[in-house]
């Protein structure tokens, strides 16, 4: 094996064995939970849904069975499902419901084996669901669920999603078989021919340089009022043979650029691309905006030619979303009568053969058995067939005409986008998707183009918190994510002993790297810098240089080492590793440009992450820059000021950032726990009442609640806040972890940072990426011993446009880490403070 071989099979190897990892972590949580849980317990913590019926069986896309399923009166006072976390692509098994004293009759059989009572149960796929109905979509290739000789009365249980990692595992025997050239990987039976090595492969995996740029004719922006950074962006994606990545901190416009690229890719030739994101929330986004856009083409306005795989996570945001899936697309064909046929004919035979559906005329107990049912599902298989290739015609013919498909990175690796090739795929989001997940769509195009930020969230890994807990990590909040940020400065503390290799604990079990290939990435080669470095350095060198200096290295690095590109492909320390941060490392600047103006906060709320994230370049623009809550107010918020004295109201008004300091106040924060260990949620009574103060203030100074919204770590504070805020302002003024909450910007944003105690502890708000963390997450924590079923959202700075209230005790807070000493530090000199004790 040559060097170089070596390098590549280490890389793959580690790949294969994190992903392992992850996918035990994953199965363990759900097997943990559903061999532990009775079914009504699942039903609370979400991830259940009893007493259902089903109403009606349909056939999808692919000649999937379509299982709607609903709560019947006769079991339910209403038919609107309590909350749960099952969402589309959720795998879900339909069984029996039986009552749990019924089941506690019967030998246990854990809930989430893979032994199957076969006659009364079916999986499949979450395809749809709405208040009311759910739909599960069941693969007919899947035998054991073929018969569908499901229950009168039916549960929905959410499984571990192998689904994911099965594609991520071909994606990655495919890289190695690629890479390699070999007709079989060590992973997998295939073998076909390998797949091509492209120079995209090549340049990803290190084993060649990005070629030279291409010349393109000088750029017409559809878009001039593009500034200066995203034209940058846009001219070296166009321009990049292979690839290229776009830095987007919050609010500059990364969505506004993706745009602008889409249009020229595909202005002036058969380009097709191919729009991938981390979630469907993302894709969405593009899609919505893609939508809205005329295009020119040969002098005359023309829609663009766009098509959504899979289901929108958001249908009702934009008319045309629904219109532009495949579904939809190739149900409006001339072709589609004639499937819709045979479609028909299948329904009416399920239908008979369920009891339930279409053409159930006997009721559920005169469904045909014996001899009957057997030829009436032999028709069943032959119908399908048919339907599946007058579909698969139908569904290339859409594809085929189609300049743009956008997808989830995972379902781009479904059945429909099968043997479909495209020039240009672009992922968004991608600091947020696992390297592996970004495989799948890699594979169907010559060129690359990533969006993201690698000070937001990472990807949420759940065997990094498995190793946290084995090793009495014992904070639980929204952070038991992994905490490994690639630009994150340690404190002191934290740092590895010298002379001890990091990542050892963390990667004890997984494969030795072969002799002579690098160690794995990890984080001794940047951020053992003192705290002061990141901004004085970053002067030092422009992030859209091409250069040979490494960005955002420590402060002695920086000062002297400079580092030649590209550097070797390193095996991953861990899953958290994207492939935006790998690139990054192995080719600096030259295959990235930052976008620098910011379009949401007034230039104080920016001037805090700016310097400490990103390097002091962030700028706001003219119109933002200056934007208070006073002007929102006194300019037709249609208002007057809420009984407030006018003065007091524009003092009020006029600040951008206020921080209620509770040092030395004793307002320590309470642990919601069974044992009261110190494992549970926290929150702080005295600290929510300064935030209620805040908000009243808001409110009588003018400012509406729509246009307010409190974000705290920990789930225990959200609900004490919901409870005191809810009942004046009802449910306009947003609170914390709501999912919905992705993405969006508020007027007013008040942080709750709820940690203070004589301790001086600190968990895991010593993330900074989570403070920053442009996404609000929802996030399932389990632990071997205790389920946390509370959606934990991320506190995110950069959300507030106008104003910014930070409540914390600073004295606690300090502790926390470099990165919040010396957001205490700026606060006490930039923010307006004030001592919530004496006020
Ligand atoms: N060149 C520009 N001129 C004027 N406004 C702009 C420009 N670029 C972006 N914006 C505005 O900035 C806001 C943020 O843009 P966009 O949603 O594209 O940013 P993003 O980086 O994708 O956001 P997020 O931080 O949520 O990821 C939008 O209101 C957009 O209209």
């Amino acid at each position: 094996m040559t060097s170089q071989e070596s390098l590549l099979s280490a890389f793959i190897s580690r790949q294969r064995a994190l992903l392992k990892r992850e996918r035990d972590a994953d199965i363990e949580r759900s097997s943990l939970l559903l061999s532990n849980c009775g079914p009504k317990l699942l039903e609370q913590k979400g991830l259940a849904l009893l007493g259902l019926g089903i109403v009606g069986i349909n056939i999808g896309l692919g000649g999937k069975t379509l299982i709607e399923l609903e709560r019947p009166s006769a079991y339910h006072t209403s038919p609107v499902f309590p909350p749960h976390t099952l969402r589309n692509g959720d795998i879900a098994r339909i069984e029996a419901n039986v009552s749990s004293s019924a089941a506690a009759k019967k030998p246990k059989k854990p809930t989430g084996s893979a032994d199957k009572d076969k006659d009364a149960q079916a999986e499949g796929v979450v395809y749809k669901v709405s208040e009311t109905k759910i739909v599960i979509a069941v693969d007919p290739s899947d035998s054991s669920s073929d018969d569908l000789n499901l229950p009168e009365r039916c549960r929905v249980v959410k499984l571990a999603n192998s689904v994911t990692y099965d594609r991520m595992d071909r994606a990655i025997d495919h890289l190695e078989r690629a890479v390699l050239q070999t007709s079989s990987s060590s992973n997998d039976k295939d073998k076909s021919a390998p797949p091509e090595l492209t120079p995209l492969i090549q340049v990803l995996m290190g084993m060649q340089r990005p070629s030279p740029k291409l010349s393109i004719p000088p750029l017409q922006f559809f878009d001039d009022t593009l500034n200066p950074s995203q034209k940058e962006a846009v001219r070296l994606c166009l321009e990049a043979p292979e690839v290229a990545c776009i830095h987007g901190p919050p609010g500059t416009g990364k969505t506004h650029t993706l745009i602008e690229i889409i249009r020229q890719l595909i202005s002036n030739s058969s380009t097709r691309v191919l729009v991938c994101g981390a979630s469907n929330l993302s894709v969405d986004n593009i899609l919505e905006r893609l939508l809205a856009l005329p295009v020119l083409d040969n002098g005359e306005k023309h829609k663009l030619k766009v098509t959504r795989i899979g289901h929108p996570a958001r249908v009702m945001a934009h008319e045309g979303i629904l219109e532009s899936t495949l579904e939809v697309k190739a149900s409006k064909t001339d072709q589609a009568a004639l499937a819709k046929d045979v479609k028909n004919e299948l329904e009416a035979t399920l239908g008979v053969l369920s009891g339930k559906g279409k053409g159930a005329g006997k009721g559920a107990k005169g469904k045909p058995r014996g001899a009957e049912r057997k030829k009436m599902w032999e028709e069943v298989k032959a119908l399908r067939k048919e339907y599946r290739q007058r579909e698969g015609g139908i569904v290339t013919s859409v594809l085929g005409e189609s300049q743009v498909v956008l997808a989830t990175c995972h379902s781009s690796g479904g059945r429909q986008l099968r043997n479909h090739q495209f020039d240009v795929v672009i992922i968004d989001e991608a600091t947020q998707a696992l390297e592996a997940v970004c495989w799948i769509p890699i594979f169907k195009a010559k060129k690359l183009i990533l969006a993201g930020d690698p000070m937001q969230l990472p990807p949420t890994i759940l065997s990094l918190d498995k190793d946290k807990n084995k090793k009495g990590s014992k904070d639980k909040g929204a952070g038991s994510k992994g905490k490994k940020d690639s630009k994150t400065k340690k404190p002191a503390a934290e740092k590895a002993k010298p002379g001890e290799k990091k990542g050892a604990t963390v990667n004890k079990d997984l494969p030795n790297d072969k002799d002579g290939t690098p160690p794995p990435d990890s984080e001794d080669d940047e951020d053992s810098g003192s705290e002061s470095d990141s901004a004085e350095a970053d002067a030092q060198e422009s992030p859209n240089a091409s250069t040979s200096k490494p960005e955002s290295k420590s402060a002695s690095n920086k000062k002297t080492a400079t580092v030649t590109y590209p550097r070797p492909l390193r095996p991953p320390h861990t899953l958290e590793t994207t492939l935006f941060d790998r690139l990054e490392k192995m080719y600096g600047s030259s295959i990235k440009r930052m976008l620098e103006v910011q379009y949401r906060m007034h230039e104080k709320i920016c001037d805090f992450p700016s310097k400490t994230l990103y390097e002091g370049r962030l700028g706001s623009d003219e119109r933002v820059k200056g934007w208070l809550l006073r002007d929102l107010v006194l300019e037709g918020n249609d208002g007057g000021l809420g009984g407030m004295d006018e003065d007091e109201a524009k003092e009020v008004l006029a600040t951008p950032v206020a921080f209620y300091d509770t040092a030395g106040c004793e307002y320590f924060e309470r642990i919601e726990g069974e044992d009261g260990s110190d494992e549970g949620s926290k929150s702080n009574e005295n600290e929510a009442q300064v935030v209620v103060r805040w908000v009243e203030s808001m409110v009588n100074a003018g400012v509406k609640p729509w246009q307010i919204a409190v974000i705290t770590p920990y789930q225990a504070q959200v609900t004490l806040l919901t409870t005191l805020l809810r009942p004046t302002y009802g449910p306009e003024l947003e609170i914390g972890t709501v999912d919905g909450m992705q993405g969006r910007e508020k007027d007013a944003v008040g942080i709750s940072l709820v940690r203070s105690n004589d301790k001086r502890e600190i968990g895991f708000l010593k993330e900074k990426r989570r403070l920053n963390g442009g996404n609000l997450r929802e996030f399932l924590a389990i632990n071997a011993n205790s389920f946390y079923g509370c959606l934990r959202s991320t506190v995110a700075m950069t959300r507030a446009k106008r104003h910014l209230c930070v409540v914390g005790d600073s004295s606690t807070v300090i502790h926390g880490g470099s990165y919040l000493k010396k957001w205490m530090k700026w606060l006490e000199t930039n923010a307006d403070v004030r001592y919530a004790g004496l006020e």
